[in-house]
């Protein structure tokens, strides 16, 4: 099937979604790069302050207030910094996953019914739901986070350098041993929370399964079977607990320590008496004080590295995920005017789902103002039939016509105006009354809505419900007769040309479907009627037999 993206300019990949969300909002994306730059900066003097009040402190100078105001007012500012970024991130991330849903959903609509045919109704989901989220994870808290840690950790030891160079090498040698060992507790934790989780579920589903399976359970005595596999499931899920237990639990420690061993260190080495060591690890105690602040302030971004890494990598296969569903084929439609009459005409039609053929070099044709049932054995293509008249499918040899033109082809506009399909069972969509019948159509008027109800004979049920035609939908307002005769207002509503009228009365006790008959010829009088009957002698007109 032809590939026909990018009909009216839609994105076809995250990226460029994503790019295009950035671009429509400059201003909130300008507002998160200050913001995250601020924070680094603001975040970075406040030691030195302190370092320098102490100094003064220690030389017994008097305390400069203004670098006290200077000390406080930075820690504040920084924390609101901090808290901007993360507010503007939360509602960019918003606009993300916004964008990307409604891309995903203008891409759903665009696809071949043979793709749709294909897909699991829950990966399709999961596109929509768990991968835009991964996707809005990778900006909340992914690369601009990963970019302010790094900002961060590379801002503190260029400080550091300039304060302490012997420090500075030390961290620097340090930094690959923390960043691996975050890196290693993080993984294992990950993979335990994983295992957890395979546990629980399973757990939790051995249960329900057991009492399903009870009386076989007892019979063949099974009881000491089912109750080893729920003690395995439960210790399982005790294991991975452990491990996650045992990793959240030795990692601050760790962290703790290194943090006092390197103070330590540097303490040691700038007490000593050495000229070239001291040029090194020489300091002022003001200095002393500012970089141990340094020194525990670099640990948390490596820490916070780690997850990112690891919101990076999900949200990437996420990102690869979705664009697998926005490369697939669309239906691509000729440019074409509406049929001007509703003649079907079948010419040498070949189809068939995946490998196994339905229709074999089948032809007919139906006139204008002609009633015509198709009948034939179960599972003989009548259904088909109407699914390539209403052009869902392209025939794979000959033609498909309304009126000359394609009926793949036909506007999805024009569709309503040339189609009303009746099936077996009513499809409710939420809304009122009204908008069953209308289907959200606006051009179909409120004349138009009640003369089909009329003409269906259900106008006086529905006007003797508490708000008639604005009535909110619920499944128990109509019976099943009155379900179908409102199915048959909706078809007839935008005075079709064409009515194809699928089983509708398989469902229904005979006098409901006398019923529903008398207003099916209501309806049908001056339209081209096609129906599909297993019951030849309810239905009427010229009889086509199918396979
Ligand atoms: N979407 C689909 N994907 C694959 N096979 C399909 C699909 N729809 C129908 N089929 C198969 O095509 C064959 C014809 O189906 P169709 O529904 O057209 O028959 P039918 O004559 O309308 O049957 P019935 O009278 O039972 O409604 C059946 O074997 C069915 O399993």
């Amino acid at each position: 099937m032809t590939n026909n993206i990018n009909q009216n300019n839609k994105s076809n990949s995250v990226a460029e979604i994503i790019l295009y969300t950035i671009k429509s909002r400059l201003l909130l994306s300008f507002a998160i790069v200050s913001a995250v730059v601020m924070a680094i900066v603001t975040s970075l003097f406040p030691p030195l302050i302190l370092g320098g009040i102490i100094d003064a402190m220690t030389a017994g100078q008097a305390v400069n207030w203004g670098m006290i105001l200077a000390y406080f007012g930075l820690i504040v500012l920084t924390g609101l910094m901090e808290a901007a970024r993360e507010a503007l991130l939360t509602v960019f991330g918003q606009k993300i996953t916004h964008a990307l849903r409604s891309g995903l959903m203008d891409k759903f609509t665009r696809l071949t019914a043979d793709c749709l045919n294909k897909q699991e109704p829950g990966a399709v989901v999961s596109r929509f739901v768990g991968d835009v989220d991964t996707v809005e994870a990778l900006f909340t808290s992914g690369i601009i986070s990963m970019f302010a840690d790094v900002c961060r950790i590379i801002s503190i030891l260029a400080v550091i350098w300039f304060r302490n160079k012997g420090l500075a090498i030390v961290i620097v040698v340090l930094l690959p041993f923390l960043f691996w060992f975050t890196r290693h507790v993080q993984k294992n934790m990950l993979s335990a929370q994983i295992a957890n989780r395979r546990a629980v579920s399973r757990a939790s589903g051995h249960v329900p399964e057991t009492l399903h399976n009870i009386r076989t359970v007892h019979t063949l005595g099974r009881e000491k079977y089912m109750e080893q596999r729920y003690d395995e499931y439960i210790s399982e899920g005790y294991r991975a607990m452990e491990k996650t237990n045992f990793y959240d639990a030795i990692y601050s420690p760790v962290i703790l320590i290194l943090n006092a061993v390197v103070i330590a260190v540097v303490m040691l080495f700038s007490a000593s008496g050495s000229p070239v060591v001291l040029t090194l690890f020489g300091m002022s105690a003001g200095t002393a004080v500012a970089v141990m602040n340094y020194i525990s302030q670099i640990f948390s971004p490596v820490e916070s590295l780690g997850m990112e890494i690891q919101t990076i990598q999900s949200a990437l296969a996420g990102v690869k995920r979705i664009d697998e569903f926005l490369a697939q084929d669309e239906f691509a439609k000729q440019d074409t005017k509406a049929p001007d009459g509703p003649v079907v005409r079948f010419d040498n039609v070949t189809f068939g789902y995946d490998d196994k053929n339905i229709l074999n070099d089948f032809s007919f044709e139906v006139r204008t103002g002609e009633q015509v049932t198709l009948s034939g054995r179960t599972g003989a293509g009548k259904s088909t039939i109407f699914k390539l008249i209403l052009g869902l499918y392209r025939p794979d040899r000959g033609s498909v016509t309304i009126g000359g033109v394609n009926s793949a082809d036909i506007p999805d506009k024009a569709k309503r105006r040339l189609f009303g399909y009746v099936e077996q069972s009513f499809h409710m969509v939420p809304g009122t009354v009204k908008d069953q019948i209308t289907l959200f159509d606006e051009s179909v008027t409120m004349d138009e809505v009640k003369k089909a109800a009329e003409l269906t004979g259900l106008d006086d049920a529905i006007m003797s419900l508490p708000d008639g035609y604005d009535t909110k939908c619920t499944a128990d307002i109509f019976s099943q007769g009155q379900w179908q005769l409102l199915s048959i207002a909706r078809a007839a509503a935008a005075q079709p040309k064409l009515l194809l009228l699928d089983e509708i009365t398989a469902n229904l006790d005979a006098d409901t479907e006398k019923t529903v008959l008398s207003a099916l010829k209501r309806v049908s009088e001056n339209r081209t009627v096609i129906s599909i009957s297993h019951r030849v002698n309810a239905s009427a007109g010229r009889i086509i037999t199918i396979g």
